[in-house]
């Protein structure tokens, strides 16, 4: 059986286990089970008509005697691209708008208060081929785009906060960013939280033009000052998209507090942590990666992030192989290639206690849908006290020494 034809871990447990084991398997590898949540029939009737997956999950907390539970929904939606790589790009934008409008149309039956989209939702994963054209006009602008629009008019439709995670071309200076829009449930762009680790690891080198001492060149750069910092300066060293500049920001909606951490930033654990730092309950991270890179390593990281942190994390992965016309080479001796691989969807959330949702299917559309109640997180805080128990000040003294060139590692030698 080939990669792309696996279903899902889960599925196959529950083929294969009798039950007894099951619940064991299931305890150990999710933490405490996470009850199915009722949707309503016309939603699951609307997803089988429209060929996706539907679930639902629910996150419970104890019940508080001074607050009020705190019962939000967020819905994470995975898909494939519509229509081949290389027909007209309004075509292919307009086919993924149209896919993605009727998930959301289902979301909202589903109660959906929060929906996240996969990383640069629109368009194919197209920076693997290294190709400049077509690719870089898919890019919108993150405040006026047509992307944007159309999620504001999801956003005050169904009362949902959108977060989309476009390609960004700001304008005035032609920059391109990898970049999540937050628009609120009012229909305003509440902002943007643009991605702020970029990979350079086999075909996802969405940096091939740039140094690998890039890192040194910008931690010199903040030493001499923002000044130098600037978009024009680092723009040399890009290929298709800027190291993002909106730092941890996180936006306080009417259902919660959340961040999103794009993509390779959830190999980050610093990263995470800032964002919850900055006071994320809920920390999304729309992706686009494949089985064959990091399968092993996706069930764990989100999971680890919700643990460490004290919050909810949702992981978005897309599905299926994007077959593109030219051939492209990885930069590792092996023969060029058309696609990138399968894109294995996956998407789950985690919670705070280590327990998490079962996966969306590896193969096919789908929307999951997630009620928890954020007083978790400071039920699990008082619990674990990871944060009360963080040596921050210790930490932070040693890593600004870290970074420095002539930084020497405290090692106790014979
Ligand atoms: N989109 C993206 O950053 N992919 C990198 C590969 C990974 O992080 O799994």
């Amino acid at each position: 059986m080939s990669a792309c034809e696996f279903e899902s871990l889960e599925d196959c447990l529950e083929t294969h286990l009798p039950q007894a084991e099951l619940t064991e398997v299931k305890r150990i590898l999710f933490g405490k089970e996470t009850k199915k949540l009722e949707l309503p029939a016309c939603a699951v009737e609307a997803a089988s008509e429209h060929d996706f997956e539907l679930k639902g999950y629910r996150f419970e907390a104890a019940q508080e005697q001074l607050r009020p539970p705190r019962r939000i929904r967020v819905g994470l939606i995975q898909h494939r691209i519509v229509l081949p790589t290389d027909a007209p790009i309004l075509d292919q934008i307009n086919a993924m708008h149209s896919r993605v409008g009727e998930m959301v149309e289902v979301a909202a039956m589903c109660g959906v208060n929060i929906v996240c989209f996969q990383e640069t939702w629109t368009m194919p994963f197209a920076f693997c081929t290294r190709e400049k054209e077509p690719w870089t006009q898919f890019a919108e602008s993150a405040e006026e785009g047509n992307t944007t629009r159309f999620c504001q008019e999801l956003a005050k439709k169904y009362n949902m906060v959108v977060v989309s995670p476009i390609l960004e071309r700001e304008e005035l200076h032609d920059t391109l960013w990898n970049t999540a829009v937050v628009i609120s449930n009012s229909g305003n762009v509440l902002g943007k939280s643009r991605k702020n680790h970029i990979p350079r690891i086999g075909d996802f080198n969405e940096v091939s033009g740039q140094s690998p001492s890039n890192y040194m060149i910008y931690s010199s750069c903040v030493e001499l000052g923002k000044l130098l910092c600037s978009p024009y300066f680092l723009h040399t060293q890009s290929t298709y998209y800027m190291e993002g500049d909106t730092g941890h920001t996180v936006f306080q909606t009417q259902f919660g507090k959340i961040a999103v951490n794009i993509c390779y930033g959830r190999h980050h654990p610093l990263n995470w942590f800032m964002y919850s730092m900055n006071g994320a309950e809920i920390i999304f991270n729309p992706s686009a990666t494949v089985g064959a890179l990091s399968e092993p390593m996706w069930p764990i990281e989100a999971r680890n992030a919700a643990i460490a942190n004290h919050c909810f994390t949702c992981a978005i992965n897309r599905v299926g192989t994007e077959k593109f016309k030219n051939e492209f080479t990885s930069g590792d001796g092996k023969k060029a290639h058309h696609d990138f691989g399968h894109f294995y969807g996956s998407s789950y959330v985690a919670a705070p206690d280590g327990s998490r949702t079962p996966g969306l299917s590896r193969t096919r559309d789908g929307l999951l849908v997630v009620e928890m109640d954020l007083n978790l997180n400071r039920q699990i805080s008082d619990k674990w006290s990871f944060k009360m128990t963080g040596r921050y000040a210790e930490y932070a003294e040693e890593l600004s020494k870290a970074v420095k060139q002539d930084f020497k590692p405290n090692i106790v030698k014979e």
